[in-house]
């Protein structure tokens, strides 16, 4: 085994990272309360059971002394109701405890993974996070409520039981202290090797899983490419090998308890056998011998759970640790601890100066190299350039997604650094190529992103963006759902939804990133329609596809490999006679309306 996968290992079987739950745990005292307490109770009763036993075998059973057996019976019935009363409360009170912190974790994860740049998403896929979301708070769920009373119950049932046969009989006690070693040092090392082989059967589940998601999501693309067959054979083989994989740790666990049980009752059996030559020998009672034996077999009993729940438990630290650095990510743009404000009213002004950027996942590839222009209030402004030249990472600048290496970018004479990203944001309406549509109704999806628009606010933003008529058409109109990423709208819908969305949030500065993929005539028209309606009286900046667009706009920058390559209007650029001319040459020659698709040359 390597060092990593040792220290791994070892990690893993620490419970440490369980501690980061107690603040979470601690927020509701009085349900731990309630929990210790009726956990405590059911323990206690359920070793008093034995010292009833007892008296009654010694008091043997005579006909003359009903009255006092009825009273013993009278005491263990009792006994039973409350131990089933406490055990009830007890289950109520630990669920409870598990869910609730469980809620909270799920939301508070939700809430910090919100906030994180998107340089966090550029390196982490979206199925893994969300399966920490998912699956590694279902195992805490069950760690804190059901395994941790276990655990704590069977920990007081096993000292209790053991304190009590000490008290009943020193010298069985001492046999059964000499018989543990020989049980728990084959159990130690078989558990190791449960866990490991269960750990490999849960990393391959995870595996055909992550490809099912996957298959699934694209079902459309699988069933055009005829591929379900292959699929299916893929997830079927990779089922197989998770099935394989449990297979070989249900054998282990089931040697493991084979191997428990003989040793734990072997060794029950021989110290009874001891107790049985003293009773014979007169110097032990049976009710004592009934006793003892009782206790030992509850304090096997909650060995044996205790072996099962470490697993658990340690399963759910994993999970914990997991949560836990989640948690710990920082975004990499937060906001300063003294924000500078944003002057009121906005102007809807823009700049770069002299702005340096790489991503933060490939460093060595600049993006943007030395960027420098200034959109003033009210402008117009198309972007074009060739494929890949950092038009839409401008974008992701403006919207502080991502800070330059070097340079600056301000938003109203104030450097997006210095400010609240949220309060930049909320200045700035964004309208992207690959329009995200959420399922749920038009006019959540129209409203989304602006608290507080009313009903009325939401149908007219609708109808400027030349929406309302298609909405109308649909089933319930406005309350309409719409399926996952909607799909249940055309292309061109999809764009006047973003455009009433942005409409709505009547922000001073609109980010327009102009869809490729060609509509109808008539869609065009209305989008086009849509669009000009959203540009009016707001500073626009378009990463421009449409020979329309770069027309009616006040100046064109002409981005190159990260940075301006020209600038001008489309008649001043094509008078140049540089690379916009040979953009817009090519995009004649082809007849097409894209003007950054022809990348070569
Ligand atoms: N999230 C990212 N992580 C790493 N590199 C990226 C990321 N996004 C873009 N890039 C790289 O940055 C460069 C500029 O990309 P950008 O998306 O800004 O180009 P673009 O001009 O918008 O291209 P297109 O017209 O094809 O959308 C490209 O080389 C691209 O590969």
């Amino acid at each position: 085994m390597s060092a990593a996968t040792e220290a791994e290992q070892s990690k893993r079987r620490s419970l440490k990272p369980l501690s980061r739950l107690l603040p979470y745990v601690m927020r509701y005292r009085k349900l731990v309360a309630g929990a210790v307490f009726f956990l405590g109770l059911a323990a206690a009763t359920t070793l008093a059971l034995p010292l009833a036993v007892r008296r009654m075998i010694d008091h043997g059973f005579s006909a003359a002394d009903s009255g006092f057996i009825n009273n013993y019976f009278g005491m263990m019935a009792i006994l039973a109701v409350i131990l089933a009363l406490a055990s009830a409360m007890r289950y109520y009170f630990v669920i409870t405890i598990g869910e609730r912190v469980v809620s909270d974790l799920r939301r508070d994860v939700f809430a910090h993974v919100t906030k994180l740049s998107p340089a966090f998403f550029d390196v982490n896929q979206s199925g893994e996070i969300v399966s920490r979301l998912t699956a590694d708070t279902t195992q805490i769920k069950s760690a804190v409520g059901a395994t941790a009373s276990l655990a704590l119950r069977n920990s007081i049932l096993c000292l209790g039981a053991m304190a009590m046969m000490i008290a009943t009989s020193p010298r069985l006690s001492i046999l059964v202290l000499a018989a543990i070693p020989i049980i728990v040092f084959p159990l130690v090392a078989f558990g190791r090797s449960v866990r490991r082989r269960s750990r490999a059967a849960q990393d391959t589940l995870a595996e055909a899983s992550a490809f099912a998601g996957e298959t699934i999501g694209a079902a459309r693309t699988v069933q055009a490419f005829n591929a379900e067959g292959i699929a299916t054979e893929r997830y079927g083989a990779a089922v197989e090998q998770a099935y394989e994989a449990a297979r070989a740790a249900i054998k282990s666990r089931a040697l493991l308890t084979g191997v428990a049980i003989t040793l734990v009752f072997g060794s029950i059996v021989a110290v009874l056998w001891f107790g049985a030559q003293s009773v014979l020998a007169g110097t032990l009672s049976a009710g004592t011998l009934g006793q003892f034996l009782l206790y030992s077999l509850i304090a096997a009993g909650s060995m044996g759970t205790l072996s099962e729940v470490w697993g658990e438990l340690s399963q759910a630290s994993g999970a914990a640790e997991r949560l836990g650095e989640l948690l710990q990510e920082v975004s990499q743009v937060a906001a300063p601890t003294n924000p500078v404000p944003l002057p009121v009213p906005p102007l809807g002004r823009v700049s770069f100066a002299d702005v340096h950027f790489a991503y933060p996942s490939s460093i060595s590839r600049s993006a943007l190299k030395g960027l420098s222009f200034r959109v003033e209030p009210g402008e117009t402004v198309a972007i074009v350039g060739p494929s890949g030249a950092g038009k839409s990472t401008v974008f992701s600048l403006i919207l502080r997604f991502y800070d330059p290496v070097s340079g600056t970018v301000r938003i109203d004479d104030v450097d997006i650094r210095e400010a609240d990203p949220q309060k930049v944001r909320a200045r700035i309406a964004i309208v992207p190529q690959d329009v995200t549509i959420f399922a749920a109704t038009i006019h959540d999806n129209i409203a989304f992103g602006s608290t507080g628009a009313t009903r009325a606010m939401v149908e007219a933003a609708a109808e400027a963006a030349q929406a309302t008529e298609f909405i109308q058409r649909l089933e319930n109109g406005f309350d309409t759902q719409v399926g996952e990423r909607g799909i249940t709208l055309s292309g061109g819908q999809r764009q006047r939804i973003a455009i009433a969305r942005a409409l709505l949030r009547n922000a001073p500065l609109l980010l327009l990133d102009e869809a490729t993929s060609a509509l109808d005539a008539e869609s065009e028209t209305l989008v086009q329609k849509a669009l000009d309606g959203l540009m009016k009286d707001r500073t626009t900046i378009v990463i421009a596809h449409r020979l329309a667009t770069v027309l009616k706009a006040d100046r064109i920058l002409v981005l190159d490999d990260g940075h301006i390559a020209e600038e001008g209007t489309h008649h001043s650029l094509i008078r140049e006679g540089g690379l916009y001319a040979k953009l817009a040459r090519l995009q004649f020659e082809t007849g097409g309306s894209d003007f950054t698709a022809p990348a070569s040359e």
